[in-house]
């Protein structure tokens, strides 16, 4: 048969993104707009790490040595209760994008307490976070220790004010389109 009708590229396009989810954490929204953008751009689905209890603007004061997210730094198991990791369909899913601000150059910590929880075998996982201005450095690899499984690509970072057309350059680049 002919790989190469329209018809045969849209049903691979659109195996390809049956297959594919953004899984992501937002605190004040910038990480959620890239995730839709995502979504948006390649058909993926969405799901969102919620935490079981919220940040509010107070939590997330990270001036304030008291705050919720000032305490949590300061923990050596920073695990943040979710409330769930139970991602529907979670096994048919080949490519995951997993995204998160930039919390004192690390991952948010409710992304780490997700990944955590998960098996990426057979996965391919395109991390990104939107940031101030810090580089991505290695927030990405470290969910990547803790996970061990899965095929990591070097995580993307998004200003936190990053536009659609940055996040389709970005899908383009890694070929996701
Ligand atoms: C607790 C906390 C720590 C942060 N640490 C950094 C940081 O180290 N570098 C940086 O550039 N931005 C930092 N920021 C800013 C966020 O990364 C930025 O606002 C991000 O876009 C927020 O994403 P969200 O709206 O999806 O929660 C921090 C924000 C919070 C709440």
């Amino acid at each position: 048969a002919c790989q190469n009708t329209p018809a045969a590229k849209e049903e691979r396009k659109e195996a390809k993104d049956d297959a594919s989810i953004v899984v992501y954490f937002s605190a004040t929204g910038n990480t959620k707009k890239i995730a839709e953008d995502i979504a948006q751009l390649t058909g993926a689905n969405l799901f969102e790490i919620e935490p079981a209890t919220p940040y509010t603007k107070a939590d997330l004061a990270y001036d304030n040595d008291d705050s919720r997210v000032a305490k949590e730094r300061t923990m050596d198991d920073r695990k943040v209760e979710l409330k769930t990791v139970d991602v529907p369909d979670w096994d048919d899913y080949d490519t995951v994008y997993v995204g998160y601000p930039i919390w004192w150059d690390e991952a948010a910590y409710p992304v780490a307490s997700f990944v955590k929880g998960k098996d990426f075998s057979d996965k391919v996982v395109y991390p990104f976070c939107t940031s101030s201005s810090s580089k991505v450095g290695d927030s990405a690899t470290k969910l990547e220790d803790l996970t061990k499984t899965g095929v990591w690509f070097e995580g993307q970072r998004f200003a936190a004010d990053a536009s659609i057309e940055d996040v389709d350059t970005w899908l383009n680049e890694i070929g996701a389109e």
